[in-house]
């Protein structure tokens, strides 16, 4: 062995083309569809250098033609092509690419693509690569020819000027036979209009049945175009909205960010979308479509919109899938974030009609956006629609016949207490629904004149009016009955009068009451254990239901005078029954059986009376 073996030669990693290949076919690029796109964008990018080297030349005299005819697909462009220097550099070395300047994080920002990998795509539908081009930077240079392969292999060779008579380029695949779906003249042209529609440059599809190419971008983005009027305009948009999305808006807003040359649209959904569930927006660069799913030009918060949009500055990933996260594009989420706001304080401030389709729709969002913005949550709290005792109304219009609200913590006590509050002249609205308590408890924020309270059972019960001292010493003896019936429920049970009459007893019994009697009565159970401690030591003074009755009402007058101890009992508990049933709350096993129980005793009563 010799001394320089010794020291270990310099060697170069080989590298296996097709597992490349495979890795990017399963790991980067979504489906084989996008070699096309590949393509395309190469020759966009071709058609950008070229006029930056002729910059004279008018927009669209360089153009792209695609053909397929079933055997091959081919892309044509009139760009700034490649010597055979350029072909060996650039075209034969994987990961090298003109458009890059010095770093792999600094792009051109010309061009759409920077990786060097994107023409390793045309491997996903065929084994060999042909491509022939004349580069415009050297005029008198011969045309060139390269044939890669997908075994890593390739050869180059120079054709005389004849056989490439113009700049340009032109890519030849000839699919497997297994890429058919994908390289069909109808698929080819489909992908076309897909990816390019969008397109500044013109573009031409042919697929060798003679006749004229057919145009793939005849027309200018919907937004790049002029109108007869502001109506005709939207009406634009929103039919390129419904063309895109498949949903007709609920509305269209504008976007347009000068300065990284962004436009677009962001269209209103008609229906409602969980919160939180995330969209993903279609993105173009230079006109190209790179991605249908982007999630990350707007923020969480803005899942009522899907945008399609159109920019000069952004950078797409290698996949082209999704955006490279730098500043542009948290500039750009700000930016289009502001515009949405925007176009919500617009709607709040002068179009109450669409304020209210679009929060019909989207309360629930909103709602949930609300409690975490606070910006939000001032524009659009007042208009936000919320369950009261007054019915379904916005808080706006509640305070305004409410200078105190109460809000209460369950939906069931909504319902236990909403008739009786309302005749008692009490505004409360329901916040047992998610978001809904928090957002009414902010409400003094931006109407301070107003003020709001949890409405507990004690709040309630001074508002009902007390029976006087004879009616109340006539009753004394059926309510000492009842309460007896009711002392295993921790209830409590009084006498006063309330509006509606036909209401015969309210059960005033907050969740919190619940809970705390729950935990006595375990406390109780596990006397002396650690477990009973703990239990007792949170034990507080326990909170007891109560049993209201409304003197108001026939029924409950023949029930205070009973004199029949048994019948008193049973009544009593019927009318407890009766108002547990209504706090449409879930009865506890001892409450079902006690249903059931007094049922039976009044049915057998009235039989008994009957025979
Ligand atoms: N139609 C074309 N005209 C001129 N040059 C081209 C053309 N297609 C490819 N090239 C040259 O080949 C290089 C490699 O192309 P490839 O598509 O693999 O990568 P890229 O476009 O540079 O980057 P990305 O991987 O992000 O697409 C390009 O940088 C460009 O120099």
């Amino acid at each position: 062995m010799t001394l320089r073996e010794n020291a270990g030669a310099d060697r170069t990693f080989q590298v296996d083309l097709r597992g490349l290949v495979d890795l990017l076919s399963h790991h980067l690029y979504s489906s084989p569809r996008v070699y096309l796109r590949e393509l395309m964008q190469n020759a966009v990018d071709a058609l950008t250098a070229r006029h930056g080297l002729e910059p004279a030349a008018p927009a669209g005299s360089f153009g792209i033609r695609l053909y397929a005819d079933g055997s091959v697909v081919r892309v044509e462009d009139d760009g700034v092509g490649l010597t055979e220097a350029d072909v060996h550099t650039f075209l034969a070395t994987i990961g090298r690419s003109s458009k890059r300047a010095e770093k792999i994080a600094e792009q051109r920002g010309d061009f759409i693509g920077q990786f060097g990998i994107g023409l390793l795509s045309c491997f996903l539908v065929a084994d060999e690569i042909h491509v022939l081009s004349r580069s415009a930077r050297t005029p008198d240079a011969p045309a060139v020819e390269w044939r890669g392969r997908g075994d890593g292999s390739y050869t180059v060779r120079a054709l005389p000027a004849s056989a490439r008579p113009r700049p340009g380029t032109t890519v030849t695949l000839t699919p497997r036979a297994d890429a058919g779906e994908w390289t069909r003249p109808a698929q080819v042209h489909a992908l076309a209009r897909h990816f390019g529609s969008l397109l500044r440059h013109p573009v031409t599809f042919d697929d060798g049945t003679g006749g004229p190419g057919a145009p793939v971008n005849p027309e200018a983005a919907p937004w790049a175009r002029t109108y007869p009027t502001p109506g005709a305009r939207s009406r634009a948009l929103a039919a390129y909205g419904e063309e895109v999305f498949g949903f007709t808006p609920l509305d269209t807003i504008e976007l347009d960010l000068p300065a990284v040359g962004l436009k677009g649209i962001a269209c209103v959904l008609p229906e409602a979308v969980p919160a939180g569930r995330r969209h993903g927006h279609r993105v173009h660069v230079k006109g190209m479509l790179l991605s249908e799913q982007a999630e990350e030009i707007l923020p969480e918060w803005a899942f009522f919109v899907r945008c399609v949009v159109d920019a000069e500055s952004l950078r797409p990933t290698a996949s082209r899938e999704s955006l490279y996260e730098d500043d542009t594009l948290a500039a750009v989420r700000d930016a289009l974030a502001e515009k949405l706001r925007a176009w919500i304080a617009r709607a709040a401030a002068s179009d109450p009609d669409l304020l209210h389709r679009f929060l019909q729709v989207h309360h629930l969002a909103v709602k949930s956006l609300a409690v975490h913005d606070d910006e939000i949550l001032r524009m659009l709290l007042p208009w936000l629609p919320f369950e009261t005792t007054d019915g379904h109304t916005t808080l706006d219009e509640f305070a305004r016949t409410h200078r105190t609200v109460l809000v209460t913590s369950s939906v069931e006590e909504f319902r236990q207490v909403a008739a009786i509050a309302s005749a008692a002249g009490l505004g409360v609205v329901n916040g047992g629904y998610t978001y809904d308590r928090d957002l009414v408890h902010r409400l003094p924020e931006i109407r301070p004149e107003v003020s709001v309270a949890d409405l507990d059972p004690a709040t309630l019960t001074a508002h009902l009016d007390p029976v006087d001292r004879e009616t109340e010493l006539a009753a004394a003896a059926y309510l000492a009955q009842a309460r007896d019936a009711l002392a295993v429920f921790d209830c409590d049970v009084a006498l006063r009068t309330f509006q509606p009459a036909s209401a015969p007893a309210l059960l005033v019994d907050s969740r919190e009451a619940r809970h705390e009697r729950t935990r006595s009565r375990l406390a109780r159970e596990q006397e002396g254990g650690l477990w009973g401690d703990i239990l007792g030591a949170l034990r507080q003074e326990a909170p007891r239901a109560q049993l209201i009755l409304n003197q108001l009402n026939p029924l409950v007058r023949t029930a205070v005078a009973i004199d029949e101890p048994e019948l008193a009992r049973t009544s009593a508990e019927a009318l407890y029954g009766q108002a547990a049933l209504l706090s449409r709350r879930p009865l506890r096993p001892a409450e079902s059986s006690l249903i059931n129980r007094s049922f039976l005793d009044l049915l057998a009563h009235a039989l008994r009376k009957d025979s």
